[in-house]
This record gives structure tokens, C-alpha cells and sequence, in this order.
């Protein structure tokens, strides 16, 4: 049993409310207590009977401390770069000019697919570790990289295993093998969609928390969406789905239909889409380093407005976006969405928690994991000047990743 006492927090940001000169107890990975440092009781039962019998106390100098933060959409499960496809992009090609060039989701399918699974898991490996180092300690990843079935299974095994080392974030794995319709399918679309809907059982075996569906021009139909999605849903995995990232093809609806735990990206969600969110409760989960790359924006102030629940993720992918910093993502939200800065730590923590169906986490209160950041400031205005603020320490489950 391992009792943990954090003291002098400056600022904390718990995720309810805001209090200076804090402290918070730990016992064992869960929280025991928090709140002002003055109010700090004599014995905790079942904790601690003499506060100055604690095994560890660590003074954090007066620094902002808030929970872990929490990515809600990443696709790191790949192997390769497209740093080429990037310039040509930035350049002003078009999709078919890159797909043309040997470009696009199919190359990296084609990479990932020819490299070693040792190789493979290094990479994510690595993927991971900076998001837990950058503060990040809950991480949505989704698979969609081999699109066969024994490779889309390897991938949330990997996943699932990762999670158990050490220097690792938690890790909500998501099945989408229905990212793209693989080369062996082409001119069989619905073949692969009826072959996705079958594997979905496996993957809820093999530890996928979700299923999601790329949902888009290109990609698939509401309908296919469907069948995948039900098919996910009878096996106890979480709907999810990628919706208006480049068109509106009837996702939103879906998602609203089916009662998706995400609709993803919203690039070019519509006001009717937005109000259909609210009405629904559709939680969105927006990704701002995808959207400016992408050069779309979804209306979030306007689904903030409506109170449709908001998460933040990074979209981390080879294609489009390499971010693995929430704070970053944070910045960006304050600067490109117009959220502001508790809006979007809000978004990145407890908004995360609850479209992941993960209670235990995204706020700093009694009961819940003590997956907690000290940050490089004492205010969380911070997160909107610095780009990228940086963690001095990362508590993960009580312990310190650093
Ligand atoms: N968000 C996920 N998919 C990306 C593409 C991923 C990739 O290009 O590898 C998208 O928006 O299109």
C-alpha cells in the first residue's frame, strides 16, 4: 500500500472547479482526497491514521496541476511515413495527383502490411510513450493499417498488450478496419464491409473497447457504416464514427440513430447536423491539428452553444497530422476553434473520459484514478499562450512516469 501526499499546488484545476494552494492524497492508484492544503484532515480512515505518517510527500512549488489528460481519436498503429505526400499536399496537389504519386492511406496500408511485427510494435511503442510523457495519460487508438482480419486483430492485441508496460498511457482500442476498402476488395466494396461486420465478435476477443467506421467520399456509405456498427454494437463494442471530415453522407444522422458514443471530425457538419447532436446527445469529438490540415473547421462554438458534449483528440496519423501533445491540441482549439481555455482543458479531460465510457477518470476527485499532471505554469491560461506547454511531472495510477 502506497500512501502519496502532493502539496503546495499553486493553482489546481480539478475538472468541477478551481482551487489555490491545494493538495491531494493518493492511496495506491485512485485518489483518497483533495483540496485547499488548509483543510488537509488529520487521518484519512482507511488511509492514513496520522497525515504526518505519509510515505511520500512531494511539494510541487506552487504549480498548476490538473487531471491526466486524455486523447479521444488517434490512429497510431502504423508503420512508415508520408512526409512526401505532406510537401506535395502543402503545395497544393489534390488527393488523386498524391494517390497518383503512390500516395495516400493505401501506401501506408502497403508499408504496415511489410513490416515486422517487432518493428511495428517499437513504433507504437515509441507513439505511445510521448503521449504518456506529454501529459496525455488515457489514449484512444484506433486500428486500420492491415485491413485483413488476422492483421486488424494483431493490432488491438498489440495495443492491449502495451498498455500493460510500464511508461505507458491507458489505451482505449478502437477496431476500424473499415478505414478504407483494401486493394484485395476493390470493385468489391461490399464484400469487405460484409467481411468487417463478421470480424467484429474477434475483435471484441481480442480487447477492442469500440468499432468505428469511416463514413465519407471515398470511404464508406451510411449504410455499410451500418451494418459494421450493429454488428460492433451486438458484441459489446462502443459505435463510433468518422463523420464530415470531407462531406456530409449521412453519418451524423447515423450516429444519432444508433446512439454513437462519437461522431469524429465534423469538418463540414452542417447546422442541422449540430442541432441533430443536441437533440440526440451525440457527443462530438473534434480534432483541430486534422482540421487545419484539412482546411475545414467544424462549427464547435456553435455546438457549444447547443451543449452537444465535446472531446478533443489529435487525429495522430501518418497522413495528415503527427501530433501527440494534448496541450498542443489544447492551444490549438483555444486558437483555431474559439473555445476557450476551460472549455477545451475541460474537453481534454472530462469530455474525453466520457465519450471513452471511462468515469474513472478526467477529474480529480475522491474515488477516481490518480492520473495526474504538474504543469510548467501556474495558471491554465498557459495552455492557450504556449503551444505545446510542457509537463514537470506525469502521475499515472499514483505512480510517477518520470
Ligand atoms: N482520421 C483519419 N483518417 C485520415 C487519414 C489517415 C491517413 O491518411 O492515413 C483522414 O482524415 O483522411
Amino acid at each position: 500500500m502506497t500512501v502519496r501526499l502532493l502539496t503546495n499546488i499553486g493553482r489546481l484545476w480539478t475538472g468541477h472547479d478551481v482551487c489555490s494552494n491545494a493538495a491531494i492524497l493518493v492511496h495506491n492508484d485512485r485518489i483518497a482526497w483533495v483540496g485547499r492544503a488548509a483543510d488537509l484532515p488529520q487521518s484519512v480512515p482507511g488511509v492514513v491514521d496520522d497525515i504526518v505518517d505519509v510515505d511520500h510527500v512531494e511539494n510541487l512549488g506552487g504549480a498548476l496541476v490538473t487531471p491526466g489528460l486524455i486523447d479521444a481519436h488517434t490512429h497510431p498503429v502504423y508503420a512508415g511515413n508520408r512526409y512526401a505526400e505532406m510537401a506535395m499536399r502543402s503545395g497544393g496537389s489534390s488527393s488523386s495527383a498524391i494517390a497518383a504519386a503512390g500516395g495516400g492511406i493505401g501506401s501506408t496500408v502497403t508499408v504496415t502490411r511489410g513490416t515486422d511485427p517487432w518493428t511495428l510494435c517499437n513504433g507504437v511503442r515509441e507513439r505511445l510513450r510521448e503521449w504518456l510523457l506529454g501529459g496525455t495519460t488515457t489514449v484512444e487508438a484506433k486500428t486500420g493499417y492491415h485491413l485483413t482480419r488476422d492483421g486488424e486483430l494483431a493490432d488491438v492485441r498489440l495495443l492491449r498488450e502495451l498498455e500493460k508496460e510500464p511508461m505507458m498511457p491507458r489505451v482505449h482500442v478502437t477496431f476500424m478496419a473499415a478505414h478504407v476498402v483494401p486493394p484485395e476488395y476493390f470493385g468489391r466494396q461490399r464484400d469487405y464491409v460484409e467481411a468487417v461486420a463478421s470480424w467484429c465478435a474477434d475483435a471484441a476477443g481480442a480487447g477492442a473497447d469500440s468499432v468505428d467506421v469511416y463514413c465519407d467520399d471515398g470511404h464508406f456509405t451510411a449504410e455499410e457504416a451500418r451494418w459494421v456498427l450493429a454488428s460492433g454494437r451486438n458484441v459489446g463494442l462502443l459505435p463510433r464514427i468518422h463523420a464530415g471530415a470531407y462531406n456530409r453522407r449521412g453519418a451524423v444522422q447515423l450516429a444519432a440513430e444508433m446512439g454513437c458514443a462519437s461522431a469524429d471530425l465534423l469538418h463540414h457538419a452542417s447546422d442541422e447536423d449540430v442541432a441533430m447532436m443536441a437533440r440526440y446527445g451525440v457527443p462530438a469529438v473534434v480534432c483541430p491539428g486534422a482540421a487545419l490540415q484539412v482546411g475545414h473547421l467544424p462549427p464547435v462554438r456553435r455546438m457549444l452553444a447547443q451543449g452537444v458534449p465535446i472531446a478533443l483528440g489529435s487525429d495522430h496519423n501518418p497522413g495528415h497530422c503527427g501530433i501527440t501533445s494534448m496541450s498542443l491540441v489544447i492551444s490549438l482549439a483555444v486558437a483555431a476553434f474559439g473555445m476557450s481555455v476551460g472549455d477545451a482543458l475541460r474537453a481534454a479531460t472530462l469530455g474525453g473520459a466520457q465519450v471513452l465510457g471511462a468515469p474513472d477518470r478526467g477529474i480529480l476527485a475522491p474515488g477516481r484514478l490518480a492520473d495526474i499532471v504538474q504543469w510548467d505554469a501556474d495558471h491554465e491560461g498557459a495552455f492557450a499562450w504556449s503551444f505545446g506547454l510542457k509537463p514537470r511531472r506525469v502521475w499515472r495510477g499514483g505512480v510517477p512516469v518520470q
